[in-house]
């Protein structure tokens, strides 16, 4: 696992990393909440930014965004500092708490955002992004009436409608329904397909792991890991369902690697460079020793299970 450091300091140039932090460090009244962060996302990259609560998720995202001063680090945006207003009008936001006004219409909000960027998106084009959301029936109504997800889908209209090359997202479906988030993944997979490059910051684990190139993970303010999800999730299992497991066959399993026991099965964790043979040989072994072997099946950890195995090592390191 390669921890994500981007020493050196990228050329402003057309080709920079969409997002580039270096050292970024911010404290609250004495207490931490970022603690010399670094990280990248490359051009078309969709890179998740994931951790427990109040790992300094949002604290670094707005940080990037010069919503939050730092105490230390720097940042560049699409290869201009953070701070730098044409890179941030090529930068979608979708905050992870926000109100717009009750009396504006859903229209009138992305007309002020597309003023607000100085970029000339025609109405036809602005009407597609409320379609994208699953709003084009609703460009017409005042705020005040919208629900949670409807205000959440506004938001995402918000952060696309300008044509973005950098999306950054906190918790986009946190209010969303099953079909709405489902949206919000094929909206992403579709922002990746277009290169735009996303910074997506969701506890839905499921969700990171479907659509995220790479992975960043927060704990106490520090990263605790970062890499592509073959990087994270090298470590293979192995999914078995036996009966008449004897004691010496047991051992022949526990000689494999670790395993966890549910019933009738056991999930056996396997290094990450696997020996072709390990897995046939375990079987014969298995036979050989008097186990009925039902099933078998190789899989790959979660990403879930591998954020609680390195968020329980950060815990008693
Ligand atoms: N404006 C603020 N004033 C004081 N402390 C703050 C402020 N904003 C954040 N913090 C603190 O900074 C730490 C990190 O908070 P942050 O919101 O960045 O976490 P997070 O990873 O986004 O959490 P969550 O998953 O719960 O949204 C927390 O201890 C929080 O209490």
């Amino acid at each position: 696992m390669s921890l994500d450091t981007a020493e050196r300091r990228p050329e402003q140039a057309a080709s920079a990393p969409a997002v580039w932090c270096s050292g970024l460090r911010k404290r609250y009244r004495g207490r931490v909440a970022v603690d010399d962060v670094s990280f990248t996302v490359g051009r078309g990259e969709v890179v998740g930014l994931l951790g427990p609560n109040g790992a300094g998720k949002t604290t670094a995202i707005k940080m990037l965004l010069g919503l939050v001063r730092p105490d230390a680090g720097e940042v560049l945006l699409l290869g201009q500092p953070g701070a730098d207003p044409r890179a941030r009008a090529r930068v979608g936001y979708l905050p992870e708490l926000f109100r717009y006004q009750p009396w504006l219409t859903a229209s009138e909000v992305l007309a002020l955002h597309v003023r607000l960027a100085g970029v000339d998106i025609p109405a036809a084009e602005q009407r597609e992004s409320l379609a994208l959301v699953g709003l084009a029936d609703r460009a017409g109504d005042r705020l005040g009436g919208f629900s949670k997800g409807m205000q959440q889908r506004l938001g995402l209209a918000v952060a696309l409608v300008a044509r973005p090359e950098l999306v950054v997202l906190d918790e986009p479906t946190s209010a969303l329904d099953p079909i709405g988030r489902a949206d919000v993944r094929d909206l992403l997979l579709e922002l990746k397909s277009r290169q735009v490059a996303v910074l997506l910051n969701s506890h839905l684990i499921g969700e990171v792991e479907r659509v995220c190139d790479r992975v960043v993970i927060l704990d106490k303010g520090r990263v605790a890991a970062a890499g592509t999800l073959a990087e994270l999730l090298g470590q293979n299992e192995l999914r078995l369902r036996l009966d008449t497991v004897s004691p010496q066959a047991e051992q022949r399993l526990a000689a494999a690697g670790s395993v966890s026991r549910d019933g009738d099965n056991r999930t056996v964790r396997l290094p990450a460079d696997l020996d072709p043979a390990t897995v046939p040989d375990l079987v014969a072994d298995l036979v050989r020793l008097g186990v009925r072997v039902h099933a078998v099946e190789p899989g790959r950890i979660s990403l879930e299970q591998r954020l609680l195995d390195i968020l329980r090592h950060e815990e008693h390191a």
